[in-house]
């Protein structure tokens, strides 16, 4: 059925696509569902935005960094926190907050400011999300400052924290064609606080016609780190103010267990289920010839590629415009730098111009020095009808020694406005990236 739809409709106005505002309620767990519902602010924070503007981006910026204590220009030594790390508090100095205390928005101000909009616009006019995804890691940790409040700490005396990404969850388009010249509108607000991980749901709208539309939401997992980052630090616990707030609070510690789940459950520590062993089997017979046994001979079938021959890859150098306050690259630009080098893989597998559709759950396990070098390597890794499922694997690289340390996974799904070829594993390792793929493919279109 979405074969003859996609056929049907070979225009992209018109390609209508599954993502998380289209899914009945029932598909999606309870408590992303509820995100789904309440993917603008509950109402009793949204009559408070007014009042809780931050400006633009850029001046987000420059008052965390005034908060933070840090001046404008690069050392590579950046500046010691140390003597900050005797006003860390103890959590029980800590006074509850409401979700609204940390409900902010922010403008991108692409209509303008025509400086900013060459930084973010694409050869068609409309927005790189790979920028955005930079912005909503910052603002992210922006919605964590508006969270803290330390009774005790001294006037004058800088934040004694950090802020650094764990994870994001999966984060779904929608329909709306971003424009690069228009302004872009973030808000968000800490949705769930452990004793040191702090949860952000952040929105992205644009002004389209007179008013604000949704591009995206987005669930950003913080950790609160000490003033020099060498060890956690506690977090205001989150007082609910209503039922609608204590039902997403509740949901927070669902989603923290979903998301160990998720991990636990990796082909990569865990061996295929019985579905997915049958289907490496069906690979195994359509790729091996019938008329001769001779070892390792394979033979690709029609209107298929094989996986070896589907991959880009780039080698980029990280610089200090890419840091955060210890030398270690931003979240956002190794998300940014994952979709630009996916996106074009996927254009030029597909041949077309493929629209993003999802991104899957992207985790920050290891922190990147600022001065490395970054191995991007975009595999296609699972095909269906008109959609191209990317593993993005960034390894770290020492220069001296050549070895290289794998750092982050990312998962891109596209959509092309025609079939696409079909991408065949060839050997046993390649088969365990096309499951992978497969299984995030289909936890990112739900179930069908
Ligand atoms: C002068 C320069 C100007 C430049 C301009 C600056 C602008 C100024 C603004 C800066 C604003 C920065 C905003 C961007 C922020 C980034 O983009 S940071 C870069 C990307 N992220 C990273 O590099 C992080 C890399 N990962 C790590 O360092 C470590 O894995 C982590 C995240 C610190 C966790 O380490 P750990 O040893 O597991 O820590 P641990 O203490 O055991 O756990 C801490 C908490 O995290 C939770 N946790 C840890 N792992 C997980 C997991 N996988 N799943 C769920 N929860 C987890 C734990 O459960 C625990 O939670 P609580 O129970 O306390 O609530």
């Amino acid at each position: 059925m979405m074969r003859s739809l996609i056929g049907a409709q070979k225009c992209w106005g018109l390609i209508r696509t599954r993502n998380f505002m289209e899914l009945p309620t029932k598909q999606v767990p309870a408590s992303f569902a509820l995100f789904k519902r309440h993917y603008s602010p509950p109402t009793h924070i949204k009559q408070s935005a007014v009042a809780n503007e931050s400006g633009t981006m850029a001046e987000v910026k420059q008052g965390m960094m005034k908060r933070l204590g840090l001046e404008p220009g690069y050392n590579p030594l950046p500046k010691s926190r140390e003597q900050l790390l005797k006003y860390q508090p103890k959590l029980e100095d800590l006074p509850p907050r409401a979700m609204q205390d940390s409900f902010t928005s922010a403008i991108i101000p692409l209509s303008t400011d025509r400086s900013l909009q060459d930084k973010y616009v694409t050869y068609l006019g409309n927005v790189r999300f790979g920028r955005l995804l930079e912005d909503m890691d910052l603002f992210a940790a922006w919605c964590c400052h508006k969270h803290l409040v330390l009774p005790n700490l001294p006037e004058g005396v800088h934040l004694p924290y950090t802020f650094v990404t764990i994870l994001v969850d999966r984060i779904d388009f929608t329909n709306v064609l971003a424009s690069g010249t228009q302004d872009i509108r973030l808000s968000g607000h800490v949705s769930w606080v452990g004793t040191s991980s702090i949860e952000v749901v952040v929105w992205l709208e644009q002004m389209v016609g007179g008013r604000y539309q949704k591009l995206t939401r987005a669930l950003f997992l913080m950790a609160a780190r000490n003033a020099n980052n060498t060890g956690a630090a506690p977090v205001n616990p989150l007082q609910p103010a209503n039922e609608e707030e204590k039902v997403i609070l509740a949901g927070g510690a669902d989603r923290k267990k979903k998301r160990q789940i998720l991990c636990a459950q990796s082909i990569f520590k865990v061996e295929p289920n019985d579905p997915e062993q049958t289907i490496m089997y069906e690979l195994y017979k359509r790729t091996t010839p019938t008329n001769t046994l001779e070892l390792n001979k394979r033979i690709l079938p029609p209107n298929c590629r094989w996986m070896e021959d589907s991959f880009q890859m780039s080698t980029i150098p990280s610089f200090p415009e890419h840091r955060n306050h210890h030398n270690r690259v931003f979240g956002g630009f190794l998300m940014r730098s994952a979709l630009e080098i996916s996106w074009a893989a996927a254009y030029l597998y597909c041949k077309t111009r493929p629209k993003l559709e999802h991104i899957s759950d992207i985790s920050f396990e290891k922190p990147v020095s600022v001065n490395s070098f970054i191995k991007m390597t975009a595999y296609v890794v699972y095909t269906k009808e008109n959609y191209v499922q990317i593993m993005t694997v960034a390894d770290v690289m020492d220069p001296q020694t050549g070895s290289q340390v794998t750092t982050n996974t990312f998962y891109y799904t596209f959509s092309s406005p025609d079939t696409v070829t079909e991408v065949l594993p060839r050997s046993y390792h390649e088969t365990m990236w096309y499951i992978q793929g497969r299984r995030k493919f289909e936890a990112s279109m739900g179930p069908v």
